[in-house]
């Protein structure tokens, strides 16, 4: 399986309509990939809270119908990372979408961890309520999105759901880019899963962002990392290595549900 994840650019200069469009032509370079994957609320970045409002679109408004048709043009399944999106009936969602190679919907997620404690997202975002998994023909995805990465019980519910390559779109800050390496490995080893985590590049809201989108197969090993820029990382994997290192190492198996609190003594 190939997949190419577009490490985006996401600067203030640049209008969200012309990065709309750069970035459907990227999705198109990417033809003869099996999946493409672009990061969390690349439209405006992760960080302007300003925006999300100003920006936010209807589920199929103008990125969904960029998309769809950079989906087809380029023959993918294409995990279109993030959008803020409006609900007519109820608040803004950060919201996920894929698509398979013929351009159809396949998979909406709404992100469930929303970022900021009691600012940004947190207010000003609705969160998300269900686990969503995809079956693709040779494996199936789990999503979830940037802050979601530090809570493994979502993982772990999507692993008992079937998925096997854990797809991460994420605008993660540089500050905390140590942070995001060891998690997207420690998800890939506890889950014996491939983690496909892309961020995003560039510098928005006055907050740098980390780049370094990472590939990690289900031993842990890191197959692939990008460097701090607008870059897209292609890497082949064997989604077979998910069966594989779960019956050589059987750990899952072992696993104690339903443990009790400790007693007052
Ligand atoms: O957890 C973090 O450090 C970053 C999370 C984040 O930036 C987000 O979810 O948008």
């Amino acid at each position: 399986m190939r997949a190419s994840l577009l490490q985006i650019a996401v600067d203030a200069g640049e209008s969200v309509e012309s990065r709309r469009r750069r970035v459907a032509s990227l999705v198109r370079e990417q033809a003869g990939a099996d999946l493409v994957v672009l990061p969390e609320l690349w439209t405006t970045g992760a960080f302007a809270y300003e925006d999300f409002g100003r920006e936010a679109e209807p589920l199929e408004g103008p990125t969904y119908e960029v998309m769809a048709k950079a989906a087809s043009d380029a023959g993918v399944w294409l995990h279109a990372g993030s959008i803020p999106e409006r609900d007519p009936d109820g608040p803004l969602y950060n919201t996920s979408l894929l698509f398979s190679p013929s351009g159809e919907p396949a998979a909406v997620y709404r992100k469930i961890h929303r970022f900021g404690f009691d600012k940004g997202e947190a207010v000003l975002m609705g969160a998300g309520t269900e686990l969503v998994t995809v079956r693709l023909p040779s494996t199936t995805l789990g999503l979830a999105t940037c802050y979601d990465l530090r809570f493994p019980e979502l993982f772990r519910g999507l692993v008992d759901a079937g998925a096997e390559t854990l797809v991460v779109p994420a605008g993660w800050p540089e500050r905390r880019r140590a942070h995001w390496t060891l998690l997207a490995q420690a998800r890939a080893v506890e889950n014996q899963a491939f983690v496909l985590a892309c961020g995003t590049a560039g510098t928005h809201a006055g907050v740098p962002q980390a780049g370094h989108s990472i590939v990690v197969d289900p031993w842990g090993e890191v197959l692939a990392q990008a460097g701090p820029g607008e870059e897209v990382l292609t890497v082949e994997f064997d989604p077979a290595k998910v069966t594989a290192t779960r019956e050589q190492f059987p750990a899952l198996k072992d696993r104690v549900l339903g443990l009790e609190a400790p007693r007052r003594r």
